[in-house]
């Protein structure tokens, strides 16, 4: 089965086997989409499930190469309940499909667990609670590359793009590069200690998206429990939305 996830700067895809297991993953910017080569393993699949959070060209692209592909797809959308998880959001179908995804394969991977913080550090990043099996809420904060352009496209001063983190920064570029991380650590943090509190236990922090990687050095270092990185989180939860449907 191929899972496709287009977000609102890159789509990802990776072709499951029967047993789950990704054979094989890739990544293609949206710009990029109308020159994208249709990889051999996709010809093996019979169906696709696309979850599409990038609007109607992004859409039409994915229909135009799926088609080329002669593949059968569904559009993913976020459901009130899936495979027991709750969905809580006041429209639940209005939840992104790829916050959906993401939760429910997060949700698998730490049935065990009391609580489950779910960061997706996209174009937008975003911050999503699991407790009691049910999706409790989430916020979404500009990403990190968003919130660096915000600086530069709107000072004339300020360039953050060659900054290094430093606690105490001394020049302009650190000063900027060290705002929006840690006005985006700080974020996921307090919605940790939220977390924490609302159900007297350390929640299992697992991360995801473009900016995971980059992410990752700072969130170990100021959360005690070490926090996962998931790179095909969004796309494994595609798969199991799929395969609960046969
Ligand atoms: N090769 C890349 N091209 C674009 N963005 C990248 C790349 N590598 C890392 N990123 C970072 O990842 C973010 C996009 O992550 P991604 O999860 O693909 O977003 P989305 O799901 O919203 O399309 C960008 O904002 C950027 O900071
Ligand atoms: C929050 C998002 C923009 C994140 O998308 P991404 O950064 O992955 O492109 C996306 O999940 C979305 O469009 N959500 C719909 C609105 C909502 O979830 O409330
Ligand atoms: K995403």
């Amino acid at each position: 089965m191929l899972a496709i996830d287009s977000g609102n700067t890159r789509t990802k895809w990776a072709v499951f086997a029967d047993d789950g297991r990704i054979q094989e993953a890739g990544v293609c910017l949206n710009a990029e989409l109308a020159a994208f080569v249709i990889p051999p393993s996709w010809q093996l699949c019979k169906h696709a499930i696309v979850a599409n959070v990038a609007g109607e060209r992004v859409a039409a692209s994915m229909t135009a190469l799926l088609k080329k592909a002669g593949l059968s797809y569904v559009w993913a959308k976020a459901e009130a309940e899936t495979l027991g998880l709750k969905n809580k959001y006041e429209v639940p179908e209005s939840l992104g499909v790829d916050r959906w995804a993401a939760l429910l394969a997060a949700f698998k991977r730490y049935l065990n667990q009391p609580a489950c913080l779910v960061v997706n550090a996209g174009t937008a990043l975003t911050i999503d609670a699991i407790y009691q099996n049910a999706f409790i809420g989430g916020l979404i904060v500009p990403g990190f590359s968003m919130m660096q352009n915000a600086l530069l496209q709107n000072t004339s001063a300020v360039n953050p793009q060659s900054g290094q983190a430093k606690t105490f920064p001394l020049n302009t570029a650190d000063a900027s590069y060290s705002g929006v991380l840690s006005a985006i650590v700080g974020a996921i943090v307090m919605q940790a200690d939220k977390l924490e509190s609302h159900c007297q236990d350390v929640p299992t922090v697992v991360i995801t998206g473009g900016d995971a990687a980059m992410l990752m050095p700072i969130l170990t270092q100021v959360f005690g429990a070490k926090p996962v990185l998931a790179d095909n989180l969004v796309l494994e939860g595609l798969y199991l939305m799929e395969r609960a449907k046969s």
